[in-house]
């Protein structure tokens, strides 16, 4: 069965408690309720994480290595400035998807730059929480694809 991990980056353990016009509503644990029932539906496995450390994102990305098809990454601010995540999700060669719930491009200009982007299969934002499933179907459609 196919199985898929995701994972967050920093302060998103914080979500739907500030800025729910920015971020929205829901709390993380609700969005990894959300994709374990699509994951469930979709007939796929998946993990779902959160770290507010760079470190340990990469210990992730580097455990996902023959267990999981696919990332999808959530990586926060780190988006933004980290090389060292960058050269994870590359040295792992796992499908990866990065994922936003704000529409990055349309904020500050630190947002606009991405190193996660540069070795991504693609990127979703700006969708709220529904960005979650649809990076899910995106993914699993790729790996269906590539047999
Ligand atoms: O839109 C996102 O998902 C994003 O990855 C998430 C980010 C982010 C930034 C600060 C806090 C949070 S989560 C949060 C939101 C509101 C209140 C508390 C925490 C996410 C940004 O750093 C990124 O540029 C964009």
């Amino acid at each position: 069965m196919t199985s898929i991990l995701i994972l967050n980056g920093p302060n998103l353990n914080l979500l739907g408690t500030r800025q729910p016009e920015v971020y929205g509503h829901s709390t993380l644990a609700d969005i990894e309720a959300m994709c374990r029932a699509h994951a469930a539906a979709r007939g796929a496995e998946m993990q779902f994480a959160q770290s507010n450390h760079e470190g340990a994102l990469i210990d992730q990305i580097h455990a996902a290595k023959g267990v999981h098809a696919g990332i999808i990454l959530n990586a926060g601010a780190y988006t933004h400035t980290s090389i060292a995540l960058m050269d994870a999700i590359a040295s792992v060669e796992l499908p990866t998807i990065e994922l936003h719930l704000s529409n990055v491009h349309a904020r500050e200009d630190f947002r606009h730059v991405s190193y996660i982007a540069k070795v991504a299969l693609g990127v979703i934002c700006g969708f709220g929480a529904a960005g979650y499933p649809m990076a899910m179907d995106a993914l699993l459609a790729h790996l269906a694809q590539k047999g």
